[in-house]
Formats: C-alpha cells, structure tokens, sequence
C-alpha cells in the first residue's frame, strides 16, 4: 500500500485537494476531522482540556469552545505545545488504527491528510508528501476571508506553523495553489499519475 501524506499551511487548500482526492475514490483519513472527534464530550482528551483550560473553553452544554481555545493557544506557544501534548497522542492511536484497517484489506493506495504533518515528525508514516501551496500574501488573504478573521488573529495562526517556503523543500510534490481551482486539479492529478495512484 502506498501512502501519500497531503499537507499545507492553515488555508492553504487542503481541504479543497481532499475533496478532488475522495471524487478519484481515494481512501482519504482527515486529522482535522479526527481532532475534532477526540474533544467530544466523553472521550480522553476533552476530561484533560477541560481540567487543563477550565471553564472558560466550555460552552453551557458543556461542548468545547472551539473559537475560545483557538484565540487561546494560537496566542501563547506554551499553551499550544500543552493542548497538542493532551490530542496529538489521541490522534495518532485513532489515525494508526486506520491506516491498519486499510492495510489489512488490501487497499492499494490512502492519503492522510495532516495540517501539521512537518511540525509532528510524521512524515515516517508516508511514502510521499504532497505540499498545498501559495504565496504568504494569498494565505493572509483567503484564511481572513474564509474565518473572517482580522490581520492579527490571522497571522497568529500561519505563525503557529513552519512558513510554507519551507515545508515546500521537504516535500517530493507541490501543488501551487495561488491559481484557479482547475488549474489546482490538473497538478493533483499530475502528481498521482506520477506515482501511479488512481486512473
Ligand atoms: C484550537 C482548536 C480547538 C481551534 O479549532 P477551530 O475549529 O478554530 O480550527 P480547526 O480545528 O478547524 O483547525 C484549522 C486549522 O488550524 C491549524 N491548527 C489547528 N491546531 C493547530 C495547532 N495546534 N498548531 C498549529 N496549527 C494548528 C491547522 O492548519 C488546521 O487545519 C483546534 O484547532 C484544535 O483542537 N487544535 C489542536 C489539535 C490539532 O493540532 N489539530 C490540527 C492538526 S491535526
Ligand atoms: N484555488 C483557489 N482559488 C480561490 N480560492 C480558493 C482556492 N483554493 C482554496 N480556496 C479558498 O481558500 C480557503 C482555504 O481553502 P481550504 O479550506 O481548502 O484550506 P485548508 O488548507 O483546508 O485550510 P485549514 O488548514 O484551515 O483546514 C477556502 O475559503 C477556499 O474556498
């Protein structure tokens, strides 16, 4: 089984190349979906944030307050590594169980999509990464518009991460996607057909 680990930098179009990814019937394991599925009420990890963050991250019902703990570790880095170290071992155990499952069934191709594939030293799990990129001035841009969001919040977040310029020298493919959604589909399907995934 060939495993492609697709990453990029906050809206950098991760979420649009997994979309063409699943239309090819491609087997695709979402970590955003998957952090957002370890918080939920009962599981592990939202008893440690609870404890660790408080009341404040909460909403009445008791769900997580997501934009809350975002304007909250996306400003202070020690608060960051503390959330990260409570859901990234969750993530991982979820996402290797079904990488195994995959495995055992005989899929010849899957894609993980990981926002912080670099930063998590998990590149050992992939036998390709393909790179979403764009220009600084184009994340600013759509990652202002998409969350509306102001200039400080937004670089906040892009900061949080290893610039794209450098992400885009570890990779073995790069999409550039500062042009057209079609023009985006035509470097995804290049690079697949390059490693002899899909049709
Ligand atoms: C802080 C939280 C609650 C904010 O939620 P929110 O709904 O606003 O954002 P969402 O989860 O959709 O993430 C959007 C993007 O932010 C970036 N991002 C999220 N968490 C982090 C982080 N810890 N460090 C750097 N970038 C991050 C990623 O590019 C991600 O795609 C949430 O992002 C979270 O639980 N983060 C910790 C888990 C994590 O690292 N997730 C991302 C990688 S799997
Ligand atoms: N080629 C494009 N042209 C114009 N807008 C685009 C293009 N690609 C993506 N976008 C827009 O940019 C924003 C970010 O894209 P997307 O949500 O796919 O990024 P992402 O990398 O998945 O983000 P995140 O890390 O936050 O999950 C979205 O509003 C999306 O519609």
């Amino acid at each position: 089984m060939i495993i492609i680990g697709l990453t990029g930098g906050i809206a950098s179009g991760k979420s649009t190349v997994s979309k063409m990814i699943q239309e090819q019937h491609i087997p695709l394991i979402d970590a955003d979906q998957i952090a957002r599925e370890v918080v939920e009420p009962g599981e592990p990890a939202y008893d440690e944030i609870a404890e660790t963050f408080g009341s404040d991250v909460l909403f009445a019902d008791g769900t997580l307050n997501r934009k809350q703990l975002g304007s909250i570790i996306f400003q202070d880095e020690s608060k960051r590594k503390k959330l990260n170290s409570i859901v990234h071992p969750q993530i991982r155990k979820q996402m290797s169980g079904k990488i195994a499952a995959y495995k055992s069934e005989g899929t010849e191709a899957i894609v993980l999509d990981i926002p912080l594939l670099f930063e998590s030293k998990l590149t050992g799990w992939t036998d390709k990464v393909l790179l979403v990129y764009v220009t600084p001035d184009v994340q600013l841009k759509r990652l202002m518009l998409r969350d509306g969001s102001t200039e400080k919040e937004a670089l906040a977040r892009i900061q949080s991460q290893l610039p794209l310029e450098e992400k885009k020298q570890l990779a073995d493919a790069v999409i550039n996607n500062n042009g057209s959604v079609g023009d985006t589909r035509g470097q995804l399907m290049a690079a697949l057909k390059q490693w002899g995934v899909g049709k």
